[in-house]
């Protein structure tokens, strides 16, 4: 008896199997990642040969057609599709967006997800939470557990595109992330760099100032390897940040 966690990107869709009943922090049985281009063959591929999972939970922030082509990946499994909806509160969090259900599922999902690992290590204060994707969150959560709000912002690869098809003379290498660059590639790729950690570091402060304490910050997605190196302030990268935070609301009462 297994319990499948999706996650939907606009770059990828996530997914990973666990033991029925698996708390946060457990290691998956199985899991991989696919381009949306892919998705279709789910079914023959990646997922052939699964043992039948008896429960799913998914988050999704691709859109209705690409969530009702993965459910058809699914249909030949005896599965009920459940996709996280935002709510004014889950999981004993609180929700402080102005229209809870228009905060991306994919944020919603990670901040629960680092909320129940800062309670795992018994840590009660602030938890800022950053998803380094398609684009790049950071969301903050009180010590009381309401989600304050947060920001979005392009990431690497997005900034790159838009300076790119806005110039003439921005087309070159990926460079390298220099204190001082002197060069377009390096200029560029620090650019990028700093505009995201800057964010977050900005974001950490204010948290900080807000909730009189350090904040636990927590770093996740694709691309956060690439960014966390830069991050100047005390934090973790942890990679199943929002599958974590699918297996909490699996784990909790009601969704
Ligand atoms: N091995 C990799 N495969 C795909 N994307 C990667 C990889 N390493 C880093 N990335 C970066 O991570 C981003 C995708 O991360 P992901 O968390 O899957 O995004 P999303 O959740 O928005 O689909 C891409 O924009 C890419 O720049
Ligand atoms: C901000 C996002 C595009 C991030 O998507 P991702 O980088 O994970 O693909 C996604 O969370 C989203 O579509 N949010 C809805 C708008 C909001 O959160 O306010
Ligand atoms: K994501």
């Amino acid at each position: 008896m297994s319990f499948l966690a999706i996650d939907i990107g606009n770059t990828r869709l996530k997914w990973a199997v666990y033991d029925d009943g698996a708390q946060p922090g457990a290691q998956p049985l199985q899991h991989g990642a696919v381009f949306l281009e892919n998705i279709d063959r789910l079914a023959d591929e990646d997922w052939q040969g699964l043992a039948p999972p008896r429960r799913m939970l998914g988050s999704n922030v691709a859109g209705d057609a690409v969530r009702r082509r993965v459910e058809e990946q699914m249909e030949h499994w005896d599965l009920t599709a459940r996709w996280v909806v935002p709510a004014p509160e889950t999981a004993g969090i609180r929700n402080g967006y102005d229209h809870p259900t228009r905060l991306g599922a994919d944020r919603w999902v990670a901040v629960i997800g680092a909320h129940a690992h800062a309670r795992q290590r018994g840590f009660d204060g602030p938890v800022l939470t950053v998803m380094v994707g398609t684009a790049v969150t950071v969301d903050a959560l009180s010590s009381d557990a309401q989600f304050l709000g947060g920001l979005i912002l392009p990431g690497h690869g997005i900034m790159l595109r838009a300076l790119e098809g806005g110039t003439a003379g921005l087309r070159v290498p990926t460079g390298e992330v220099r204190d001082f660059p002197t060069n377009t590639s390096d200029a560029l790729t620090t650019g990028g760099t700093f505009a995201i950690t800057g964010a977050i570091e900005r974001m950490y402060r204010l948290l900080h100032q807000r909730e009189g304490r350090a904040p636990l910050l927590l770093m996740t997605g694709g691309a956060g390897w690439k960014v966390a190196p830069a991050v100047d302030v005390p934090h973790e990268l942890v990679e199943g940040l929002i599958f974590d935070g699918l297996l909490a609301i699996n784990a909790a009462p009601r969704i």
